[in-house]
């Protein structure tokens, strides 16, 4: 299996690299931030108890988000490998999956960090913001995710560091030279 984590600020192009990687390599996408706008718009329990959460810019609480990451693992029994894009977003978060995956006789591969500025993540979610509408891309808001992420996410790679799996990738410059550049990295796993 391939599982890797795509990690990165709000911003730094997790989303459009994770659907050409998922392609590319034939691999499970999965986006906490999709999965919670989904439960939003369909108006389920869960997305009744996140969205003031998630329009706030804040976390939503670790209990909720392992649930259901792990419901989500397992509503995909044939895959070959996943991309998980914007969790975990904690320590607690990437401990729990690496206790999960170690529970089904499987692992994180590799964990890739787009590197990103805090100065261009702003220009691109400004930018953003008057196509996707979402409520949390609105300047304040946007300003606690920042927050969240250099506070409290920030934190996730020192835990994979410390287990040899981070490689980071520069964010800014094309979409496709970016990709071939992720693409080098996860083809050195099997290297
Ligand atoms: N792993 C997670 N833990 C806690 N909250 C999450 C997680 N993933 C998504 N969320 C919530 O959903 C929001 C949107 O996430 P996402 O779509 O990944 O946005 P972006 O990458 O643009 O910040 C987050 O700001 C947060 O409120």
């Amino acid at each position: 299996m391939l599982n890797l984590v795509l990690f990165g600020p709000p911003g730094a192009g997790k989303g459009t690299q994770s659907e050409k990687l998922i392609s590319k390599y034939n691999l499970v996408h999965i986006s906490t931030g999709d999965i919670f706008r989904a439960h939003i718009k369909g108006q389920t329990e869960l997305g009744k108890q996140v969205s003031q959460i998630i329009a706030d810019g804040n976390l939503v609480p670790d209990s909720i988000t392992i649930a259901m990451l792990e419901e989500e693992i397992k509503q995909n029994p044939q895959a070959k490998g996943f991309i998980f894009d914007g969790f975990p977003r904690t320590v607690a978060q990437a401990e729990a999956l690496d206790k999960f995956l170690a529970d089904n006789n499987s692992a994180i591969t590799g964990v890739i960090a787009l590197d990103v500025n805090e100065q261009e993540l702003t220009q691109r979610i400004a930018k953003r913001q008057e196509i996707s509408g979402r409520a949390d891309d609105a300047a304040d808001k946007l300003k606690k995710r920042i927050e969240e992420y250099f506070g409290k996410t920030i934190h996730v790679l020192p835990y994979y560091e410390a287990q040899g799996k981070l490689s980071k990738v520069n964010g800014i410059g094309e979409i496709e030279a970016i990709f071939t550049e992720l693409s080098q990295v996860i083809d050195s796993y099997n290297a």
